[in-house]
């Protein structure tokens, strides 16, 4: 195949003349002088060219073509720091050529778009967009309008665009509408429009596959259609850990290309029905308290969480659990091994083959992963019992422009585990340093009182004789209850509707007793804490105390690639210039 596509030649671009190369994987042009020496080498991945047009064309800012017989135009992806240690902005880069004839320039359009085809197979042809017009600062309909469609236009990428007018029209256009021909869902908006998505995929795809939701030991159908997130949201957690910056244009450009990135799933239950799913944060104690006090205060827009984190704090609250654990295999990674999931993890790839590889043969290890979750395996559960801060687990690292290393700085995307944290009672001090070693790079698990699993699956329970006292405790509360706190509590989704994703699966609405229990802050002069706390699962609380969570390994793909490491890219040992991974840094 690389013999059949190999073309070189001389172009010119203006006056000055390249020897440009189409060899195998890459594009290469490089600047050749009057005594035919080389300058300097731009090589770009052909599977990164994002389109190829005739003539000389300009995209932004807005479409122009010039017509000329003996021009074309080469798009690709050009790599820009983004400030930080990890994580790469990319933007659109443009080269217009000229040929001596229109033969050749003929040769070469044709030789690079079969190339693209051959080198990049998972580009989309056709997608469905959601755009969730109230998302963060209101601006998804001008982000994908301005920044987003011409470049999924100059890809030759038609898609057909939803404006969502209430929320939760894009999950249940996912579960009943006609998906047959789109390649990939995309999401313009924050991870509360994600979370839409990624449970109308889902559970589209369990549906078509006859399988059940709602059973904790039943293995998923992974989802075949790949979701995009251009971020426009007020927190684009998703994104930032996937791809390692906010950036509507880098996640566009992601999305065209083909990128895929897989991505464990943690599935929540009550019993025998599901409640959500989650890919973040699935917090106990301090991060549902946090969330459900930021829900009261929706009016101070973003601020609300830190101004409900520091109440929370000073409220100074730990809660009573049963934690049981089912741990991974030890030999294959741990929570502290001090790696970083990054763009081509060794250790997810190592799982895509664990996985899938040998998911035809009976006995395969994923199912054997998984029947672990029957009842003879209860032995191999690990419980612990005692007063706790907060219980947290995260299919990822978690991180965020405020967290840049994450909950987990070692969790892994897409390995088919979780990491359950556990934050023990302590002194509000020691508790505050491990609050603050999220900021900073050091180690939030190098603390007496904290511990980190590596789990496939965790189940939560109150003590016994906890929920009867949690009830009695806020008891005095339910005569207090105004109605509009009594709206809050029915209305806890981040968006005010009072319609639940967990109703849909569980048809059940919060008992009495679990609203009773959601906690109610009044900062310092808080006399008598609830025997309980909440659930955050991903930025909704959930309406259940005890629960049970299985990680379903690379349940679905996003178009990324995970983080990109900005330092190992500037060390491939050449030059900027000279760079043959496409590295365009600085430039
Ligand atoms: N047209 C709409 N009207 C009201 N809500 C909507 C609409 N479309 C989507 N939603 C809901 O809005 C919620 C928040 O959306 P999104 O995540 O895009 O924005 P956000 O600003 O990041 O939100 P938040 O700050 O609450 O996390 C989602 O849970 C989604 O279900």
């Amino acid at each position: 195949m690389e013999t059949e596509l190999r073309l070189e030649s001389s172009l010119w671009v203006g006056n000055k003349r390249y020897r440009a190369v189409l060899s195998g994987w890459h594009f290469n042009w490089t600047e050749v002088d009057k005594k035919n020496r080389d300058k300097k080498t731009i090589s770009v991945p052909v599977a990164e060219v994002v389109g190829v047009e005739e003539g000389r064309v300009e995209i932004l800012p807005q479409k122009s073509v010039e017509d000329t017989d003996k021009d074309f135009t080469v798009f690709y992806v050009k790599r820009i720091s983004s400030g930080s240690s990890y994580g790469l902005l990319w933007r659109l880069g443009r080269i217009q050529f000229s040929c001596p004839s229109r033969v050749l320039r003929d040769q070469w359009t044709k030789h690079l778009r079969t190339a693209l085809k051959t080198h990049s197979p998972l580009r989309p042809n056709r997608l469905l967009v959601f755009i969730n017009p109230f998302g963060g600062k209101k601006k998804g309909r001008k982000i994908y309008h301005s920044l987003v469609a011409p470049l999924f236009e100059l890809a030759g990428i038609s898609s057909h665009v939803v404006v969502t007018e209430r929320a939760y029209q894009a999950r249940d256009h996912l579960l009943k509408k006609d998906l047959t021909g789109f390649d990939g869902v995309v999401c313009v908006g924050g991870d509360g429009m994600f979370s839409e998505i990624l449970h109308g995929l889902i559970g589209r795809t369990q549906q078509e596959a006859g399988l059940s939701e709602n059973d904790p030991t039943v293995t998923l159908q992974p989802c075949p259609l790949h979701i995009g997130i251009i971020p426009a949201g007020s927190t684009d957690c998703v994104c930032y850990a996937t791809v390692g910056v906010i950036d509507p244009v880098t996640s566009a450009l992601h999305i065209i290309i083909g990128d895929s990135q897989p991505l464990d799933v943690c599935s929540v239950h009550q019993a025998s029905a599901l409640m959500r799913y989650s890919v973040s944060l699935l917090g106990y104690g301090f991060y549902g308290d946090v969330l459900a006090e930021s829900e009261k205060h929706r009016w101070m827009g973003p601020l609300r969480y830190d101004y409900s984190g520091t109440m929370v704090y000073l409220s100074n609250r730990s809660y009573a659990g049963i934690v049981q654990y089912l741990p991974a295999d030890p030999l294959l990674s741990s929570p502290r091994d001090r790696t970083r999931c990054l763009s081509g993890c060794s250790v997810c790839s190592r799982s895509t083959e664990r996985l899938f590889c040998h998911s035809s043969e009976s006995g395969s290890l994923y199912s054997s992963h998984f029947s672990q979750f029957s009842s003879d395996s209860e032995g191999e559960w690990v419980s612990v019992e005692g007063r706790f801060r907060c219980v947290s687990l995260t299919c990822m690292s978690s991180s965020c422009p405020k967290s840049p290393l994450g909950l987990s700085p070692s969790a892994h995307l897409a390995d088919g585990t979780g990491d359950l944290i556990l934050v023990w009672d302590t002194h509000p001090l020691g508790f505050l340093k491990f609050l603050y070693r999220h900021t900073s790079t050091e180690d939030q698990f190098d603390l007496p009182f904290v511990e980190v699993h590596r789990v496939k699956a965790v189940r939560f329970s109150l003590p016994s004789g906890k929920e009867e006292e949690a009830y009695k405790e806020t008891g005095g509360l339910r005569e207090g209850i105004d109605e509009e706190e009594r709206g809050y509590i029915e209305t806890v989704s981040r968006n005010g509707s009072q319609q639940h994703l967990a109703e849909r699966d569980t048809g059940q609405e919060m008992t009495n007793e679990q609203k009773m229990a959601t906690p109610f802050l009044c900062g310092l002069c808080c006399s008598k804490a609830p025997a309980k706390s909440v659930w955050n699962c991903d930025g909704e609380i959930l309406s259940s105390t005890e629960i049970l969570c299985r990680i379903h390994g690379q349940l679905v793909r996003l178009y990324a690639r995970g983080i990109e490491d900005g330092a190992a890219m500037h060390n491939c040992g050449k030059e900027n210039d000279n760079c043959q991974m496409g590295c365009t840094l600085n430039k």
